[in-house]
Formats: C-alpha cells, structure tokens, sequence
C-alpha cells in the first residue's frame, strides 16, 4: 500500500502534534463514545473518585491515543505511557504501577500484546490495587504485597477479539471506535487546515475526506500534502483542482483506493474470475504475506464494499467490478 493510505503512523505523521484535539469538546465525530465518556468523567468529577478503567478499541489512526491524552487532560491529573509489547518483564509493570499517584492515568497502547506473567499482575492490580511480588529466588525466594495507589488504566486495541476475556471483563468502561462519515472528515480537514493557516474550500474538504478511508490520520495526511501543491502553485486557497492534481502525483483515486488496492480487485477479477479465491492463493499471486493482506490492506476494501469475504474466500462486489470499469458479468452473488 502506498505510504500516504496506510491507516498506521508512518514517518508522515510526524509534526503534527499541534493537530490533535485536547479536549472532549474539540474532538471531532465519534458521538457515542464521546457521550458515554463524558458521562463517566463529569460523575467522576463530582464524586471525587477515581475513573473506571478504560478501554478504547478499534483500527488504527482513528483517535484512541488522542482520546486517552482527553481523558487524563479532563481528569487534570498525570498520564503514564507505555505498550505491551515494551512490558517484557514483571519487573517493567511493577516498576510501572509503583510509580503512580492517587488518580492517575497509566495508557497501555496495544494492549492485547501483554505477556502473560505482566497481564497477570495487571489483573490485581487494576483490581485490588495491590499486586504480589516475589523478591530473591529459590527456597529463599519470598512473595511482598505492596499497595497501589488507585489509578485509571486506560488500555488501547486495533483488535478487541484479541483480547483475553478475563483482561477485557475487568474494564468497567468499553469504547468501541468506528470508521469516520464524510461529513465528520471534512469538519476535521477544515479544522486541520486552519491550525495550519490556510484557507480551503467547502468542495475541496469535502474531496479530500472522501479519499480518507474513513481515518483521520489519513485525512490529515493527504491535508498536508495538498498544502504542499497550494504552495508549489502559489494559490491562495485549497480548491478541487488542487486536491485532483495532489491525487494524481499520489495515485489515489477518487474513491480513496491506490495502485495496490486496485491490483487487488483486479487480480481477483481477472485471475480468479472475480472470486471467490482463498486468502492463501491471493496473497500469493499478489506477492505478499496472508497475514498483511488481511489485516493492512482488505479491512477499507471490505468496509467500503469492494470486497465480500465468504466462507469458500474474497469475492470481487458489483462495486468493484464498475469502479474499475470491467463489465459486471450476469448471475453474480455479490
Ligand atoms: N476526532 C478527531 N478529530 C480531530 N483529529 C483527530 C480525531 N481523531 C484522531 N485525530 C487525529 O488523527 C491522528 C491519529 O489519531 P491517534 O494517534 O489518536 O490514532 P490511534 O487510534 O491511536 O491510532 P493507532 O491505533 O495507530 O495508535 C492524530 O494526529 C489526531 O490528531
Ligand atoms: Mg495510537
């Protein structure tokens, strides 16, 4: 895929800080989570206690990082970083959870990518606020309790299949983020554009946020790519000419699909006569791991209906065949 439409941050995400949202109020879309979580924090507030865990599930570049930095920013209190993959040890969560002060917000992005030993400790943690810890080793070796100050975990997942159902249970509050409407994208374009200093068009927001596949971090990027060109051509507004001319240097069509997406449809259309064909067989053809296909490359081509999974494998849709211009052959199930 090319680097501009992979939902994941990429080294042109970088220098863009100042666009996130701090708070509830500037976060943009997502209404039921933002109600749900608004709802918890103000009744946290006012009682003077400590928020429930968190946990904010769904693809990558549609906000949980940033939702986690609002929730420590409403609560005014500290925000501790870290990831699963990062806490190898016992030791590295203990060290962690030690640390923290009355109230604090310990964010564990990725969070299905705990090890066992650490996810264990964690459960007590988040549970009793206490955890048990063994000091020295053999038959000198000896379990010390130490106490926790209460805190909120906030746990992100791209996945939250992926979570085991004893850590997931034990969240009091489960936000599930989906993808973005046009409508939602555009307001984000324009609010990025203006951060940004520039000056943009009611129908040129509008084009950008249909090519965004549903992700912020996307539409933020190609945001500032079309800055690039307004500079370039010395314009003195974002119009559609210069998203349409920005495009086509990306090679991003105007459904948001680039050469890589479109190879695929085509491959199942012309190869395997448009499906359906087994994720192994495909992702042969087409040269990369199953692995990558189905999880980087087929979610926005299932989203936007491009794509139909079945039991016997990828079947190319209607939409595909029309999109890219081949003829819709006649009793077809999709
Ligand atoms: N609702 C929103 N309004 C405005 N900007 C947003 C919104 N959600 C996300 N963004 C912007 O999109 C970018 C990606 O968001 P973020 O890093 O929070 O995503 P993420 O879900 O944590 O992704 P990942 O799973 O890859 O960690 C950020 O630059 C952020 O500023
Ligand atoms: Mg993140």
């Amino acid at each position: 895929m090319s680097e501009f439409l992979t939902p994941e941050r990429t080294v042109y995400d970088s220098g863009v800080q100042f666009l996130r949202p701090k708070s509830l109020d500037e976060f943009i879309g997502q209404e039921n989570v933002k109600k749900k979580l608004s709802l918890a924090l103000e009744a946290a507030k006012m009682r003077g206690e400590v928020l429930d865990h968190v946990l904010l599930a769904g693809p990558p570049g549609l906000g949980k990082t940033t939702l986690a930095h609002i929730i420590a920013s409403e609560l005014q209190t500290n925000i501790h970083v870290t990831s699963g993959p990062v806490l190898v040890k016992q030791g590295d969560m203990a060290a962690i959870l030690t640390s923290l002060e009355r109230g604090d917000v310990l964010f564990i992005d990725e969070i299905h990518r705990l090890n066992k030993a650490v996810e264990e400790l964690l459960y007590s943690a988040i549970e009793d606020f206490q955890i048990d810890i063994m000091i020295g080793k053999g038959p000198s070796a000896k379990s010390i309790r130490i106490d926790i100050q209460p805190f909120t975990l906030v746990g992100a997942t791209t996945r939250s299949g992926l979570l085991s159902s004893p850590l997931r249970s034990r969240f009091g509050i489960i936000l599930e983020l989906d993808f973005y409407t046009v409508k939602e994208l555009k307001e984000i374009i324009k609010r990025a554009a203006s951060l940004m200093d520039v000056e943009i068009e009611d129908s040129a927001a509008e084009m950008i946020a249909k090519r965004s596949r549903g992700t912020p971090r996307i539409a933020i990027r190609l945001t500032k790519r079309v800055r690039d060109m307004l500079t370039v051509v010395k314009a003195d507004r974002i119009n559609t000419d210069i998203v349409l001319k920005t495009m086509e240097v990306l090679n991003i069509d105007a459904e948001g699909l680039d050469e890589f997406d479109r190879k695929i449809l085509k491959t199942i259309i012309e190869i395997y006569r448009g499906g359906p064909v087994g994720l192994n067989a495909l992702a042969a053809s087409l040269g990369v791991e199953a692995d990558t296909l189905s999880e980087v490359y087929e979610p926005y081509l299932l989203q936007a209906g491009f794509l139909a999974r079945t039991p016997r494998g990828r079947v190319a849709t209607e939409k595909a065949y029309k999109h890219l211009k081949y003829e819709v052959p006649e009793n077809r199930l999709f």
